[in-house]
């Protein structure tokens, strides 16, 4: 569960060009949700992940993660519960490294779900049954450096390291932004898939309004630093394309 009392972040503060990126935000995202931010560029998208993750802190408000107040925690003591996944597929994997060497170091750093940490046969079979799952079939491409593979396959990969941890909360920052089509679709409905499989409490931040019309339990639309919609359940549903076009206008 995420919960956001109030929350606030200005840059430059008092300086002519100061900026109101988020504005006073109060949401609360229950376990198990999948929610969906939209809303036209520089609307405070990014920075209110930035705030849930702890990579910026807030100016003021509290926010509680799993019923513990992380308002003054840094970022690095709040991935127990969250991992993040960016635009670009570069972030979060080591390129030279094989997959399976990126999936030792995951295990290293953190405990990973049903995975024994170590460079035994077991491990190996384990993650390749992980890998297999993606129906990429990189399973037969372990001793691959992953920097080798398209930008579709490393950020299905990274979904799939983030996920096999003992993460609740998973973050989205367009993801499938810096990929073809055809790959962006393959990628979001894997991370659907993982979401549902683990039962995670997600947040998607996207510019594709088939896929905040696809995908999630809840829509949330920012304006200059608000949430100036939130529609969830059978009315999320509900909404068309063109409706949600029509809320950029
Ligand atoms: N580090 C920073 N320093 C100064 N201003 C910033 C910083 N980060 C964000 N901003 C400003 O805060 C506002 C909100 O930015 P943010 O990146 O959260 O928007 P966004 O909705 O994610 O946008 P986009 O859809 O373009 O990614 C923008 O005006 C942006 O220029």
């Amino acid at each position: 569960m995420i919960n956001l009392e109030n929350v606030s972040k200005t840059f430059n503060t008092g300086k002519p060009n100061q900026v109101n990126a988020v504005e006073g935000v109060s949401l609360q995202i229950n376990s198990g949700e999948f929610v969906v931010i939209v809303g036209a560029n520089g609307s405070g998208k990014t920075t209110l992940l930035n705030l849930v993750a702890g990579n910026t802190l807030s100016q003021g408000g509290k926010i509680l993660i799993e019923n513990t107040d992380v308002t003054r925690l840094p970022e690095y003591d709040r991935t127990k519960w969250i991992a993040r996944i960016f635009q670009n597929p570069l972030l979060g994997t080591a390129s030279e490294l094989s997959i399976i060497d990126n999936f030792r170091l995951a295990a290293l750093r953190t405990r990973r779900k049903g995975l024994s940490i170590g460079k035994n046969d077991a491990f190996k079979e384990q993650v390749r049954q992980k890998v297999a799952s993606l129906r990429m079939g990189l399973e037969n491409k372990l001793e691959q450096p992953i920097g080798t593979l398209s930008g579709g396959q490393r950020q299905a990969l990274t979904l799939l390291m983030s996920v096999m941890d003992e993460c609740k909360i998973l973050l989205l920052d367009e993801p499938t932004a810096a990929l073809d089509p055809k790959s962006a679709v393959n990628v979001m409905a894997i991370a659907d898939n993982l979401i549902k499989e683990n039962n995670l409490t997600a947040v998607l931040i996207t510019h594709n309004l088939r896929d905040a019309i696809n995908y999630g339990t809840r829509v949330i639309q920012m304006s200059e630093g608000k949430v100036i919609r939130d529609i969830a359940g059978e009315e999320k549903a509900k909404i068309n394309q063109n409706e949600l076009f029509s809320w950029f206008d």
